[in-house]
C-alpha cells in the first residue's frame, strides 16, 4: 500500500499563534453548557435562530438530565475586542468536557489537549466538590486557569464572597475573577479576550513526525467513528495513512476538518489544531481516548503520554424481563459499546432471573445512563441486579480469584479479600461536619484531613470502600446536608477487609441473584432483611419453604413459608367444564411468569420488588 501523501500538504492550516485551546471545567450544573452556547452565538459560529439550549449535548439523554456524557470541541473565530491581539482574528478551540466523576478519564484527556482553562463557579453556590477535582486536573496538566464567577445575574449571587474563596484557591487577586452571566450573556465577550491574552498558544514542531493526541471518539451510524483529535507536532492531512500507537493498527484519513460546530472538511490539521478524523472504523475501540495518532510514512516512534484503558469499577446484571428479548439485549449492547470503550459485557445465566449479561460501568451514573438507553432507544425492559465492585480474593493456597459476580465467589480457604477504595472529597457548610463524619464512619471511611475553604464551608476527605459509595451515600450525604454537599472520589486501590458472602436460599437451592459480599458486619442485618422481604413476596407452595441466609453452611436468617393447596377450582362446584378449563388456563397463563428456583415457584415480581427496593440490597442506582 503506498503510504505516501497524494498531494503536497501546505505547512500549516492557521499560524499556531493566534491558536488557543481551552476547556471549561466546573461542577454539575454551574453552567458550562450554558456558557458554551453563549461563546457559539457570541463568536457567531451558530445563528440566533439556529440557537438552541446545550448546542453541544447532543444525546437525548445527556438533554433531558440536562448534564454533559460526551465532550465536544468546536472552533470559534474571535477577535478580541480589548487587550492583546486586539482586532486580529483568532481561532479558539473549545473542548465542553463531561462534569460528572465518572468521566474523570475524559476529563483528563480533553485537558491535555489545552493550554488553559475557564475555571467556572456558580456565584450562589461557590466552589463545590467537582470544581476542586477538575482544578487538580488542570494543574497537573499545567494550564493556565482563568477563574470565572456564573451566574451574577442571580438574586442569591455572592460575587465579593466567592471571588475571594476563588481567588484564594488558585493565589489570584480577587479583581481578577470574571464575572459572567452565561445565561444573559453578560462579561462573556470580556471573558473571550481573557481567553486570547491570558491563554498561551500551543507550542509544536512544525516538521516533526506528526502526533495528535485522541480526546474523544464516537460513533455516528452514517459514518462510522468520528475521532476528536489535537495537533501537537508535525501535521495530518486527508488520505494519508496513519497509525494508532497503542495497537500498531493502520487506517487512511477518508476525512479531517474542524468543528464550526458542524463538520467542516479540510485538507488536513497542523500544530496545535483541533478537529475530527474519519477512518472508516465502525468501534470506538479503534480508536481509544488518550492515544497517539501518527502518520504511518515516516511516522514518530514515542507516543504522548498519559493513555489509558478505561476500567469499569461497577458490575451488575442485566436481565431482560421477557427472556424472549435475550437477542435483542444483546445486538442493544453491542450497538453501546460502538460509541463507548468503557463498556465492557459478557453473557451470563441466572438460575432466577434466566439469560443476560454481566456488564461493566465507570460508575453509577454510567450505570443509569446505558440502562435508561437500553430500556428507551431499544425498548427493553429489564432487570438489575444490585450493583457490585469488583473483588480480589487470595486463596490459602496462593491462587487469585477476581470476582465481578458476587455468585461467583470462590467457596473453601480463603486468606485475604481485597476490595477497591476511594479518595472522597466532599465540600459542604461546616454546620453540616458532624454527619458528614458520623455517615463516613458508618461506611468504613477513615478521615484524611479537613480544611476550611472559608469561614463556613468545609473540605473533608475520607478514605472509603467503593463498595459503600454505590449504593446509596450520594442520597445519604444530599439528605444529611440538606443538599449542600457535594462529592468527587478517585480510585486510590485497594484494601484487605473481612468479607462474607451472604447465600440466600429458597428450600435450600440458592438464589444467585440475591448473593451479596458484604462486610462481615453487615452481613447479618442483609440476611435478615432480605428473608423477610421474600417472605412477604413469594406465594405459599404445595410444601412448606424455608427461607435461609447462609454465610457458607452457617445459616444467620430464617423464615418458613406454610404450605398451602391452592385449588382455583375449589370455587367451581358442579360440572361447567368450559368454566374450570377457562380457570386451569388462566393459571397456566399466572405461571407463565413463573420462575423454578429448585422446587419453588417464585413470581417475577418478588425478583423485580427485591431488587428494586431502595436498601442496600436493591438493584435500583442512583447518583
Ligand atoms: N440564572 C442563571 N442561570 C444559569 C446561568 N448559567 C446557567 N444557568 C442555569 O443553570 C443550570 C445548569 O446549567 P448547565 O449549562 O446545564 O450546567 P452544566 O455545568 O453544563 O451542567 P453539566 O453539563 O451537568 O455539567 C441550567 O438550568 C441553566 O439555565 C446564569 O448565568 N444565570
Amino acid at each position: 500500500m503506498p503510504a505516501t501523501p497524494m498531494h503536497v500538504p501546505e505547512p500549516s492550516r492557521t499560524d499556531p499563534a493566534l491558536i488557543r485551546n481551552f476547556c471549561i471545567i466546573a461542577h454539575i450544573d454551574h453552567g458550562k453548557s450554558t456558557l458554551a452556547d453563549r461563546m457559539l452565538q457570541l463568536t457567531g459560529v451558530v445563528e440566533q435562530r439556529q440557537m438552541r439550549a446545550q448546542y453541544l449535548d447532543r444525546m437525548d439523554i445527556e438533554r433531558e438530565r440536562g448534564i454533559t456524557i460526551k465532550s465536544q470541541a468546536v472552533r470559534l473565530p474571535w477577535a478580541p475586542i480589548t487587550g492583546e491581539g486586539q482586532g486580529s482574528t483568532h481561532i479558539l478551540n473549545m473542548i465542553d468536557t463531561p462534569g460528572h466523576v465518572d468521566f474523570t478519564y475524559e476529563v483528563s484527556r480533553s485537558l491535555a489537549a489545552c493550554e488553559g482553562t475557564v475555571l467556572l463557579v456558580d456565584a450562589a453556590q461557590g466552589i463545590e466538590a467537582q470544581t476542586l477535582a477538575n482544578l487538580y486536573l488542570a494543574m497537573e496538566n499545567d494550564l493556565t486557569i482563568v477563574p470565572v464567577l456564573n451566574k451574577i445575574d442571580l438574586p442569591a449571587a455572592q460575587p465579593e464572597k466567592f471571588s475571594e474563596e476563588l481567588a484564594n484557591l488558585i493565589g489570584c487577586d480577587p479583581s481578577d475573577v470574571l464575572k459572567v452571566s452565561a445565561k444573559t450573556g453578560l462579561g462573556v465577550e470580556a471573558l473571550l479576550d481573557r481567553v486570547v491574552q491570558d491563554v498561551p498558544a500551543p507550542v509544536g514542531v512544525k516538521d516533526a513526525p506528526a502526533r495528535a493526541m485522541i480526546f474523544d471518539s464516537v460513533y455516528d451510524s452514517y459514518r462510522g467513528v468520528v475521532t476528536y483529535v489535537r495537533v501537537i507536532d508535525g501535521q495530518l492531512n486527508k488520505r494519508e495513512r496513519i497509525r494508532m500507537m497503542s495497537t500498531g493498527a493502520t487506517h487512511e484519513l477518508l476525512e479531517i476538518g474542524t468543528n464550526s460546530p458542524e463538520m467542516l472538511p479540510a485538507d488536513g490539521l497542523g500544530v496545535g489544531e483541533v478537529g475530527y478524523l474519519i477512518t472508516g472504523v465502525k468501534d470506538v475501540r479503534q480508536s481509544k481516548v488518550g492515544d497517539t495518532i501518527t502518520t504511518l510514512h515516516k511516522g514518530a516512534t514515542e507516543a504522548l503520554g498519559g493513555y489509558k484503558d478505561p476500567k469499569p469499577m461497577v458490575f451488575s446484571g442485566l436481565y431482560p424481563l421477557d427472556g424472549s428479548d435475550y437477542p435483542e439485549l444483546r445486538d442493544a449492547l453491542d450497538k453501546l459499546q460502538l460509541n463507548d470503550a468503557a463498556l465492557v459485557y459478557e453473557p451470563e445465566t441466572s438460575a432466577a432471573l434466566g439469560f443476560g449479561f454481566r456488564v461493566g460501568f465507570l460508575g453509577l451514573l454510567h450505570l443509569d445512563v446505558i440502562r435508561e438507553r437500553l430500556e428507551r432507544e431499544f425498548g427493553l425492559d429489564l432487570i438489575a441486579t444490585a450493583p457490585n465492585v469488583v473483588y480480589r480474593v487470595v486463596m490459602e493456597d496462593g491462587s487469585e480469584h477476581v470476582v465481578t459476580n458476587p455468585s461467583e465467589f470462590p467457596e473453601g480457604k480463603i486468606d485475604e479479600v481485597f476490595e477497591p477504595v476511594v479518595r472522597a472529597t466532599i465540600l459542604a457548610p461546616s454546620e453540616f461536619i458532624g454527619s458528614i463524619m458520623e455517615l463516613c464512619q458508618n461506611r468504613r471511611g477513615v478521615l484524611l484531613g479537613m480544611d476550611y475553604l472559608s469561614e463556613d464551608r468545609v473540605e473533608i476527605r475520607y478514605t472509603l470502600p467503593l463498595a459503600e459509595i454505590v449504593f446509596d451515600f450520594f442520597d445519604q450525604l444530599k439528605s444529611k446536608t440538606r443538599g449542600y454537599a457535594s462529592l468527587d472520589y478517585e480510585p486510590t486501590g485497594e484494601q484487605g477487609a473481612q468479607l462474607v458472602k451472604v447465600d440466600i436460599l429458597l428450600h435450600g437451592d440458592k438464589v444467585d441473584a440475591f448473593s451479596a459480599i458484604t462486610h462481615k458486619d453487615a452481613a447479618y442485618a442483609y440476611g435478615v432483611r432480605l428473608v423477610a422481604k421474600l417472605r412477604e413476596l413469594i406465594p405459599r407452595q404445595a410444601f412448606e419453604v424455608p427461607i435461609q441466609a447462609a454465610i457458607g453452611s452457617r445459616v444467620i436468617a430464617r423464615e418458613t413459608i406454610r404450605a398451602i393447596r391452592k385449588d382455583v377450582l375449589a370455587k367451581c362446584y358442579g360440572g361447567d367444564i368450559s368454566r374450570k378449563r377457562k380457570l386451569l388456563e388462566k393459571q397456566k397463563e399466572g405461571k407463565k411468569r413463573m420462575k423454578m428456583v429448585g422446587s419453588v415457584e417464585v413470581p417475577q415480581e418478588a425478583f423485580i420488588a427485591v431488587l428494586s427496593s431502595d436498601d442496600s440490597a436493591g438493584g435500583k442506582t442512583k447518583k
